[in-house]
């Protein structure tokens, strides 16, 4: 099948190549005409910019927008809305917000042109691994998109069946799903990234306790100078805690366990926010993952204003004094 590409980053670069290796064309286009070079020597057709891009697709035409979440692509969709006709198909498969989806599909509809919204995880590895895409869209829109997204997917690969689920719809065993109408698929990629929050900052946490097991503050008896690169290796091997997050850490682990390349400094994308967000607005309580954000604008702060004013309060009501040197 064709499919035309526009941001041929870290993702969008590769999701082209795997479709390429399936045999399906690509048109692609890239506002740095390095990444289009790089892709029309792996076999896709070059493009100069939207309006070529949709000129080289034939109709009905399917454009995939990788690119980064907010203004970007919003001036683009907004740009190929002027240039596509009625039965063609958008798909945004970068992070965006899921209420823009419900908007743009809205703006779309009385065009006739579809809207398909794609969360895409699996980032660089999803050249080799494949993608789990969560799909939001309608029926018909969708549907045709099947091939590319069966290429797309990771396969049944060597995960077992999980018992009970014969009859059901097999597209979820091979990763990918339609979740339901637009938005849909960007709203459950969303809370997928608020759950890979919550993940990450557990294995932190969890890593950093044993980390300071050696503290000279504990009783010597129970000081233990312990070996983390093997911890995680040994917890990827049948532990109730092994995932795909934890083979990320014993690789970093293995690298430097000191962890030297790091300053710390974590940012976000936004999902996470919308997540809380979402919980908020539905009334759920969400302690761990509203933790984990917060944790992660912690990270950014040097010297926190909140700390300070803990210890003001504290030199206040008790005359208690920062160390001179603080041991961090
Ligand atoms: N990196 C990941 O692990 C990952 C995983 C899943 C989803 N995403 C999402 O996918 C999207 C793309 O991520 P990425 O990591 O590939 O980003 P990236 O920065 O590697 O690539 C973005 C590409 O878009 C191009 N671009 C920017 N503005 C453009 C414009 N106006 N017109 C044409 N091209 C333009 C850039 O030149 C670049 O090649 C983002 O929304 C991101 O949140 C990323
Ligand atoms: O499923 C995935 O492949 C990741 O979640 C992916 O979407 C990406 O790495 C995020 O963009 C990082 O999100 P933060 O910048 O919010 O950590």
């Amino acid at each position: 099948m064709q499919l035309g590409m526009i941001g041929l980053g870290r993702m969008g670069g590769n999701i082209v190549r795997r479709l390429l290796k399936d045999g399906h064309t690509a048109v692609v286009y890239d506002r740095d005409p390095k990444a289009v070079a790089a892709l029309v020597e792996a076999g896709a057709t070059r493009a100069d910019s939207l309006e070529d891009l949709v000129a080289e697709l034939a109709a009905p035409r399917a454009a995939w927008g990788m690119l980064p979440a907010g203004a970007i692509t919003e001036e683009t969709v907004a740009a190929l809305s002027g240039l596509m006709q009625a039965d063609d198909t958008i798909i945004d498969g970068g992070n965006s917000f899921y209420g823009d989806d419900v908007r743009r599909a809205a703006e779309l509809r009385p065009k006739g042109i579809h809207y398909v919204d794609v969360g895409t995880s699996g980032g660089v590895w999803g050249l080799e691994r494949g993608y789990c895409m969560m799909i939001g869209g309608d029926t018909e829109a969708v549907d045709r998109l099947d091939p590319i997204f069966r290429t797309l997917a990771p396969g049944m690969g060597e995960i077992p069946r999980t018992p009970g689920r014969e009859g059901r719809d097999p597209r979820a065993e091979l990763g990918y799903i339609h979740a339901g109408p637009c938005g849909a698929g960007h709203f459950v990629k969303m809370i997928h990234n608020g759950i890979e929050y919550g993940l990450m900052q557990a294995y932190a946490e969890g890593f950093d306790i044993l980390r300071h097991a050696g503290s000279k503050d504990l009783p010597e008896a129970r000081r233990y100078d312990l070996n983390l690169g093997d911890i995680a290796e040994v917890w990827r091997r049948g532990s109730v805690v092994s995932s795909w997050l934890l083979d990320l850490t014993a690789s970093a682990l293995a690298g430097d366990e000191h962890l030297e390349d790091y300053s710390g400094f974590v940012e976000d994308s936004g999902e996470g926010r919308w997540t809380i967000n979402a919980a908020v607005e539905e009334a759920v309580p969400a302690t761990v993952l509203s933790s984990a954000l917060y944790r992660r604008f912690r990270s950014r702060e040097h010297e926190s204003y909140a700390d300070k004013l803990l210890s003001a309060m504290r030199r206040g009501f008790g005359g208690h004094l920062e160390p001179k040197q603080p041991k961090m």
